[in-house]
């Protein structure tokens, strides 16, 4: 499919797609529905394995929600598209999908990242929820993903004041998993998406299915979820394959069956 907001490049075993929204890689419809497209064509497509989402330009990642668009939001209601209908989407989605942040992302820009499963953050990079001096709220999950992620002090000390966190403190607290100048940050998450790419399809969508689902339960239930999952996959070719490479001291080579 034709994407106009976003440059697609397909990798052996994954995807890369920037954000090209000049001059903020704004979250604006147009580039919210390419997102939208993206995953639905990448989900059966059994040659991507893993998805990295950037942003193009050196400064930012995503600057958030396209705020030119808040007027028509305003008058005419709900828009076509949500963030929330994205990001639930990359959150539950059955393949890894790494936010490469090659610049800095503020509020819907950084709640698109907090949806992703990994993320590798530029240093020289802000991220922050400043949606509270445009006199508005995180609209788009970060009210309830920025706790989980780093907990609710520092969560409500960044939502509260608005203020962007450094690279150096989003890796302290646990919001990004790897902080790395900005012109290795690409590189960084192709590599990350090429190793997931040759894991094990199947466990790898049980464990991100038992985390993200389990986190949103109860550890009864939790326990349930990777119970299903855990038979899933033992009863996969896969499984057999991992034991089999193990013992003949030899690389995997997992089908996804
Ligand atoms: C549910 C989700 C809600 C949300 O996400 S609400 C939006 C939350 N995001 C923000 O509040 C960030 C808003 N932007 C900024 O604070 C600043 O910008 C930056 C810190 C990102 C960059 O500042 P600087 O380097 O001084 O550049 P600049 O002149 O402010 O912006 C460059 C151009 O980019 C446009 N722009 C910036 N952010 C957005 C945006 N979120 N939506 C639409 N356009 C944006 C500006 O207007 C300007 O444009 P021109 O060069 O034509 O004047």
């Amino acid at each position: 499919m034709e994407h106009t907001k976003l440059i697609v490049e397909k990798q052996d075993g994954y995807v890369v797609a920037a954000i090209n929204n000049p001059p903020a890689n704004a979250l604006g419809q147009p580039v919210l529905a390419d997102l939208n497209a993206l995953l639905d064509e990448s989900l059966n497509d059994n040659e991507v394995r893993a998805i990295v989402i950037t942003g193009s330009g050196e400064k930012l990642f995503s600057a958030g929600a396209d705020i030119t668009e808040f007027a028509s939001i305003q008058a005419d209601g709900a828009p076509k598209i949500s963030g929330h209908d994205v990001f639930l989407k990359i959150e539950n989605y059955p393949k890894p999908i790494i936010a490469a942040m090659q610049g800095s992302a503020f509020g819907g820009g950084n709640e698109l990242s907090m949806s992703c499963h990994l993320r590798i953050l530029s240093a020289s990079a802000k991220i922050g929820l400043p949606e509270v001096k445009l006199g508005i709220i995180p609209g788009w999950g970060g009210t309830q993903r920025l706790p989980r992620l780093i907990g609710k002090t520092k969560a409500l000390e960044v939502m509260l004041t608005g203020d962007p966190l450094s690279a150096e403190d989003a890796l302290s607290y646990g919001l990004v998993n790897k902080v790395v100048p900005a012109d290795q940050v690409l590189s960084e998450a192709k590599t990350l998406a090429a190793k997931l790419a040759k894991g094990a399809p199947l466990a790898i969508r049980e464990i991100l299915k038992a985390v993200t689902q389990g986190l949103n339960t109860t550890i009864e239930e939790g326990i349930k979820i990777e119970q299903a999952g855990s038979a899933v996959v033992f009863a996969s070719q896969d499984a057999k394959e991992g034991g089999m490479a193990f013992f003949q001291k030899r690389p995997p080579n997992f089908q996804g069956k």
